[in-house]
């Protein structure tokens, strides 16, 4: 006898018995509720409709996108000839919750390129699916987008990073993936990519390398650094034994965003470069007598000190790519 509701009688609707089933009465109502797979919650159409929206309201074909890290709005504040959307002005649109992410989007220029810049990321701790926090990246495929600029603030597992500091992502840890959590997950649409994307080489040497020449340029060259990012699910900041564990798998920096994003931006064939900002070092000693405690706070006033190092790092490697022959022509094939 079968110890469940639909048994006891306590349900009492015709079909839902374990009895009823063997029958072929099928599933109830209730029973037929089953998650949506992630990739189903943003349809092709749908993200079409988002990018027709933005590419008719700002008259512009962006070239380049941008998401901005915690407070680093101003990536977006430099874009020139700006048409701002808020987004709850924006059809199916999240919107953002979290200090120092102000919900816009900004289309324009800089440096000369058509540029759209996300000032507001969706994190998966705000309680949005993965698939929805890296929608906008789809959204900026269609319209038009062939590079994707990620940029996060992040702590510094890597002894040698100091607070201030740029990484310049050459990989990543998926943490969240590691858990069965992916942005693909669910029916795959080869409209934006194959169903087993490969990531080795996802985030762009040829633009790496651009960045550390600049870096050079810009005098900074002792406060960069290539290294691992891992994105966890947050809000909760590390514990030690959490970044120990980290730094053995080789993860120099640590966050809580933009992994899933490059996910989506490789599985559509967008060539990505990706920074973190280190706002904090965090001790993975247990008797560290420094204050390591990492706070929201800290990262913001980090964020804002180092913003014009970051705007200038942007600026001058969009002017670079600016510069190149678009991809599809035969030049552009054989370089980023
Ligand atoms: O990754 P971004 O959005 O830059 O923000 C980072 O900073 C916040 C924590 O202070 C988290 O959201 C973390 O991911
Ligand atoms: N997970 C995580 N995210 C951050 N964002 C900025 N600093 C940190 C940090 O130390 N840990």
């Amino acid at each position: 006898m079968c110890s469940r509701d639909c048994c006891s009688g306590q349900t009492g609707k015709p079909g839902n018995s374990c009895a009823d089933k063997k029958k072929g009465k099928g599933l109830s109502d209730e029973e037929k509720i089953v998650p949506t797979p992630q990739s189903l919650l943003y349809p092709y159409e749908v993200i079409q409709e988002i990018a027709d929206f933005i590419v008719k309201g700002s008259g512009m074909r962006p070239r380049i996108g941008i998401i901005c890290g915690s407070g680093l709005g101003s990536l977006a504040d430099i874009i020139q000839d700006a048409k701002v959307f808020e987004y709850e002005k924006i059809p199916n649109f999240p919107v953002s919750t979290v200090e120092g992410h102000a919900g816009k989007l900004v289309v324009g220029n800089l440096e000369g390129a058509c540029v759209m810049a996300m000032q507001g990321r969706f994190h998966f701790y705000e309680g949005y699916p993965l698939a929805k926090c890296s929608m906008p990246v789809r959204v900026m495929k269609l319209c038009g987008v062939e590079y994707l600029f990620a940029t996060n603030a992040a702590g510094g597992i890597n002894p040698k990073y100091m607070v201030g500091d740029i990484m310049l992502m050459h990989d990543h840890v998926n943490m969240l993936g590691f858990a069965g959590n992916s942005p693909l997950q669910g029916p795959n649409d080869p409209r934006f990519g194959p169903r087993f994307p490969a990531l080795v080489n996802s985030y762009n040497k040829d633009l790496i390398n651009k960045a550390l020449e600049i870096g050079k340029a810009m005098g900074i060259e002792s406060n960069m650094h290539v290294g691992v990012y891992s994105c966890l699910g947050g809000p909760t900041y590390e514990t030690i034994a959490e970044l120990k564990a980290l730094r053995l798998m080789g993860v120099d920096a640590v966050g809580m965003s933009t992994v899933h994003e490059v996910i989506t931006a490789r599985h559509c064939d967008m060539k990505v470069f990706a920074f973190s900002l280190i706002t904090n070092k965090c001790s993975i000693e247990y008797d560290d007598k420094r204050d390591q405690e990492a706070n929201h706070e800290e990262v913001m006033a980090v964020a804002k000190n180092r913003q014009k190092a970051c705007c200038e790092l942007v600026s001058r490697l969009i002017r670079e790519i600016h510069a190149m022959p678009p991809s599809g022509t035969q030049a552009a094939k054989t370089g980023v």
